[in-house]
């Protein structure tokens, strides 16, 4: 197996007396997808801002290895590398599409714009681009001189999901991608996400309290508790054969639901 794009160790974050992140540990391949579940207040957001370089933790490290293979520690290589670095090989999927669009801008342009940031000018071919991601998003291409705020939820997440892979980045985070939606749209977004993820054979590092979600979409699963990672492994192994007792809980109260 390929070296690991994002390796970390030792990760400890505290606020106060909470300790949200434990003594993580975390690595994720290239093409691969890693789910990350638990219960609401377990440190799974905690971690991914950290594994993106948004937080910098107490202890513990976190590495990237550029497509040159060298090894950058996250939290030593400055704002202005690590905004390049999220411009270009990677991306960020917020829960809430507002968070990662621009709500003033058209739906193109939000797409377009990405494109731009790394170094397209010629506006037709931008234009295309854009029009064949609405596509594949499953926007109406007419929109795309609309902006964002007149789409619906899901369509919204969905060109939320347009401008971040359309530069094709190496890894994205995905911080609960299909909350706060419903279910039927929650079930479409999923089948997209997995496809695109597939096809372009982009590393996800996903954050999710929904199991069945991750069932989906992940090759492998960590379950966190108060910030400890207690059971990691292959999907199928950890949610049919779980060994610790709480991801037993949490299969159960799935299975239950
Ligand atoms: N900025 C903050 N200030 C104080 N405490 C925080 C902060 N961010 C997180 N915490 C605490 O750290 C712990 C882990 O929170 P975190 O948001 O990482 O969990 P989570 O598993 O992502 O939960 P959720 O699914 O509800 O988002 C929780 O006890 C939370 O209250």
């Amino acid at each position: 197996m390929s070296a690991p794009l994002l390796e970390a160790s030792g990760l400890d974050l505290a606020f106060g007396a909470v300790r949200a992140l434990d003594g993580v540990a975390i690595d994720i391949h290239p093409g691969e997808v890693v789910a990350i579940v638990g219960e609401s207040g377990s440190g799974k957001s905690s971690l991914l801002r950290v594994l993106a370089g948004q937080m910098r933790p107490d202890a513990g490290t976190v590495l990237y290895r550029d497509p040159a293979g060298h090894a950058h520690p996250v939290h030593g290589m400055g704002e202005a590398a690590l905004r390049r670095l999220m411009r270009t090989d990677w991306g960020f999927v917020h829960q809430n599409a507002r968070d990662g669009l621009r709500m003033g801008v058209s739906t193109g342009g939000n797409v377009g714009e990405r494109l731009m940031a790394i170094g397209a000018r010629n506006y037709g071919g931008i234009r295309d681009e854009a029009t064949e991601w609405l596509k594949r998003v499953e926007i109406d291409p007419s929109r795309i001189d609309h902006l964002p705020r007149t789409f619906s939820g899901g369509m919204q997440q969905r060109l939320q999901i347009a401008r971040t892979l359309v530069t094709r980045p190496r890894l994205v985070f995905m911080d609960e991608p299909t909350g706060g939606l419903d279910v039927s749209v929650q079930a479409r977004l999923l089948d997209l996400i997995r496809a695109l993820v597939a096809d372009l054979g982009i590393a996800v590092l996903l954050v999710t309290h929904d199991i069945a979600a991750a069932r989906l979409l992940a090759h492998r699963i960590l379950v966190m508790r108060r910030g400890q990672v207690v059971e990691h492994g292959l999907t199928d192994r950890v949610l049919d054969d779980p060994q610790h007792p709480y991801t037993q809980l949490l299969v159960a109260s799935v299975l239950a639901a």
